[in-house]
């Protein structure tokens, strides 16, 4: 199980710097590419295209702007676009499929229980790990014979699920 995403997995976090293409425009990390979604304000669009700000700028800006009224909808399909693009590209792309099928989770000590699992309560929905599974059987699935792919991703699911390791 990987259960924080930093050191030697550090690449797993969104503040990690990457390469992203998302929606016309160039990012410095997903970090900034998801939040640039928050608004659609050309002046918070430049702000989070601007690699010049760190993912934690970006992340503490968020809080301060007027956001979408349905982000809360939208937020896990932005993600998982953001995630499919900073995990379609090298390194990455074999970073995440060296992992094999094993559980990830976004543990961390900054209290959210939303994208990870707080390391303080061992609570938490880890929504980013999900979808990091989910993008991880993507991109294993796509290279595999469709009529096997309904088995194999059932047989992954389950093998987590019982199995994690
Ligand atoms: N605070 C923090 C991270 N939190 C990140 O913030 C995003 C969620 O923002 P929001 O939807 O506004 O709550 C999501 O990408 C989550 O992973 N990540 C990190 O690596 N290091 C940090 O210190």
């Amino acid at each position: 199980m990987i259960t924080t995403f930093k050191g030697q997995y550090a690449w797993l976090s969104n503040f990690k710097r990457c390469e992203v293409f998302f929606r016309g425009a160039a990012y410095t990390s997903s970090e900034h590419a998801y939040m640039s979604a928050k608004s659609e304000c050309p002046d918070w669009k430049a702000f989070c295209q601007d690699g010049g700000n760190s993912p934690g700028r970006v992340k503490a800006m968020s809080r301060r702007i007027a956001v979408r009224p349905d982000w809360n909808e939208v937020k896990v399909g932005v993600m998982r676009e953001v995630l499919r693009d900073k995990f379609s590209r090298e390194p990455f792309r074999s970073y995440l499929l060296d992992t094999g099928n094993c559980h990830l989770e976004e543990g961390n000590r900054w209290g959210d229980q939303f994208w990870g699992v707080d390391l303080k309560t061992g609570e938490g929905q880890n929504h980013l790990g999900r979808l990091l599974m989910e993008v991880r059987d993507e991109l294993y699935l796509a290279g595999q014979p469709r009529l096997l792919v309904p088995i194999l991703r059932w047989l992954r699911a389950a093998q987590r699920r019982y199995f994690p390791y």
